[in-house]
């Protein structure tokens, strides 16, 4: 690997095992993501795409193996430290707050002080502002930053959610299933969010949609029985025929 190689290197899951009680939902698992890099994550039902986020972020612990974060063994800091470190995770679910405005749900995400309610009220600090300036335009609701997040349609929550990750200057973003409920133009726009995300950050998605994955045109890597199974485009994950036989063939 080049000099540059390595310092791009942003995440590492090495060779990581999960044992619940005997059961391997991950087993000896590994992927590395470079700063820039956009990765899918796919495999049939139960293959181990949760429990691959839930270690990431801290919320499952590692039988075995390292994962590694911007070279730092991140694998027994509490959940807290690991999002403080730079990654930041958004679920299936929409995770705003209904009663604020688009813009304050950002200026929440976008804090410093994670004791935000010492200080709502006084303001926001310039950097943050830029910030939730800057998100607005990249998440395309600039025009709707005074609307009750809880009015918005089910596409634009979970654009502002993914802004919300994006606002806390995450480096890594993990996206669970992020088109969940979405019909197909929001699914478009969806993948161009997520390509315009920047040269400087990482983002890996669970998604179970393959048209989504399509339109994302990035790196694909198949899970099976919490193993690594294949790595390639989706053209090539396509045409494998053992990825046909444990993924493709479930989800036909
Ligand atoms: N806390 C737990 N205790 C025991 N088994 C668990 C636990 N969490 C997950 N599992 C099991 O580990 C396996 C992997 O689960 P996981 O949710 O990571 O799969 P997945 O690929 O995300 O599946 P899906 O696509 O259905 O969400 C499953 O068989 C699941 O039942």
């Amino acid at each position: 690997m080049t000099g540059s190689a390595v310092a791009d290197l942003l995440l590492a899951v090495d060779g990581v095992t999960v044992d619940f009680d005997g059961f391997k939902a991950l087993d000896n698992f590994s992927l590395t993501l470079q700063r820039g890099e956009t990765r899918v994550v796919i495999g049939p039902n139960g293959a181990g795409k949760s429990t691959l986020c839930d270690t990431i972020i801290g919320r499952v612990r590692a039988t075995d193996g390292r994962i590694l974060f911007r070279g730092e063994d991140i694998g027994r800091l509490p959940e807290q430290q690991i999002v403080a470190r730079g990654i930041c995770r958004k679920f299936q679910a929409p995770g705003v707050l209904p009663n604020l405005s688009v813009a304050d749900n950002l200026a929440l995400a976008a804090r410093r002080d994670r004791r935000w309610w010492k200080s709502f009220g006084f303001g926001i600090p310039v950097g943050e502002r830029a910030m939730v300036e800057e998100t607005l335009d990249l998440i395309g609701l600039a025009d709707r930053r005074a609307v009750m997040a809880g009015l918005l349609a089910h596409g634009e929550k979970q654009w502002l959610e993914i802004g919300m990750v994006v606002a806390t200057g995450a480096e890594l973003l993990l996206l669970d299933e992020p088109t969940a409920g979405m019909g197909p133009a929001e699914t478009s726009r969806t993948a161009d969010l997520i390509r315009d995300l920047g040269a400087d950050r990482a983002v890996l998605v669970i998604d179970h949609d393959m048209s989504f994955v399509d339109q994302l045109a990035a790196s694909v890597t198949v899970m099976h029985q919490g193993r690594f199974l294949k790595q390639g485009s989706v053209a090539e994950v396509r045409a494998d025929p053992e990825v046909a036989a444990v993924y493709l063939g479930h989800a036909a």
